[in-house]
């Protein structure tokens, strides 16, 4: 089957297409949702810093504007990206998913790391160029390590201060320079709650643009220590009954699949699939 939405790199000399606004507040959406002719949404009173051609829609071209500011359109309204993570076409998601990470990726390298000099696009490559310097800036990606660990029957879930409240999920940490995705793990388990784990599973990967992780999934097994939450970076952490979970996170994110695995295993049920 054609998947509805592909990225590409498109040329933005060329006309027509669908298009999407990006600013401070979110996409613009009106009625019909967050994507506009291009054409028409370019007549209306935005302040563009970086036009982008993104990708492909049911054989649509798309293209992103990233504004400075979040303009007032009549009949439209701002909309975060984490509201149409939560409900909506899982689709228009992706489009808009990926759109923020290309117009906060392009917004934050306008200029060259190295000189300070004005950045320019290279001709239908996803990268940012600075000639003097001869270096090229991509999209920024940050590797993630999210991990569900069981014992038996219990799954260790915790809540960060930024938690809606009393929703626990699984640890999660970025990967640091020099760490293999096992290292970077079995570090983040150990700062986050003071506990050893072993044989450690792969599951499954997410994009989670908030705003550029990639979020690599695992499964590992207790392996010793009591839990002690980090001061600071978590409220508190449990083992959890897999008949008695707390609220658990939004039904699209990797941490919400790796604790629906792991209970539909015990419990005998189908497994479910992660959305991608
Ligand atoms: N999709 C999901 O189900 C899901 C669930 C949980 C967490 N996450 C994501 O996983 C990521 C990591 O989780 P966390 O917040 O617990 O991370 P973490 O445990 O590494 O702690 C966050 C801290 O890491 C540092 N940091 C921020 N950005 C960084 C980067 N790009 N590289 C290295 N260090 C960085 C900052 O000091 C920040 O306070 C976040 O993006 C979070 O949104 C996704
Ligand atoms: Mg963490
Ligand atoms: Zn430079």
């Amino acid at each position: 089957m054609t998947p509805r939405w592909t990225t590409a790199v498109l040329d933005t000399d060329l006309p027509g297409g669908l298009a999407v606004a990006r600013g401070p507040d979110g996409f613009l959406l009106d009625d019909n949702g967050p994507l506009f002719p291009r054409e028409w949404l370019k007549r209306q009173d935005l302040t563009v810093l970086a036009e982008h051609g993104i990708g492909h829609l049911d054989g649509e071209p798309v293209y992103l504007l990233e504004l400075d500011l979040a303009a007032q359109v009549e009949g439209c309204r701002w909309q975060g990206l984490r509201a149409f993570m939560l409900e909506g076409d899982h689709t228009l998601y992706k489009v808009l998913g990926y759109a923020a990470q290309i117009g906060s990726w392009a917004r934050e390298h306008r200029f060259c790391g190295s000189c300070g000099r004005a950045m320019t696009q290279i001709h239908l490559e996803r990268a940012m160029y600075c000639a003097p310097c001869d270096l090229r800036s991509y999209p920024r990606i940050s590797p993630s390590m999210i991990v569900l660990i069981t014992r038996g029957d219990e799954v260790l879930l915790a809540r960060s201060p930024r938690f809606v409240p009393g929703v626990y999920s699984t640890l999660a940490g970025f990967a640091e320079p020099g760490e293999s995705a096992e290292d970077c793990l079995i570090r983040e388990v150990r700062e986050e709650v003071q506990v050893e784990v072993r044989n450690i599973q792969y599951l499954g990967s997410q994009c989670w643009p908030f705003p550029h992780s990639m979020m690599l999934g695992f499964h590992a097994e207790y392996a010793g220590g009591e839990i002690v939450p980090q001061a600071d970076e978590i409220e508190d952490a449990q083992w959890f009954n897999v008949h008695h979970l707390p609220p658990l996170p939004a039904s699209r994110s990797i941490a919400r699949y790796l604790i629906d695995v792991y209970v539909a295993r015990r419990l005998g049920l189908a497994e479910p699939v992660l959305p991608g």
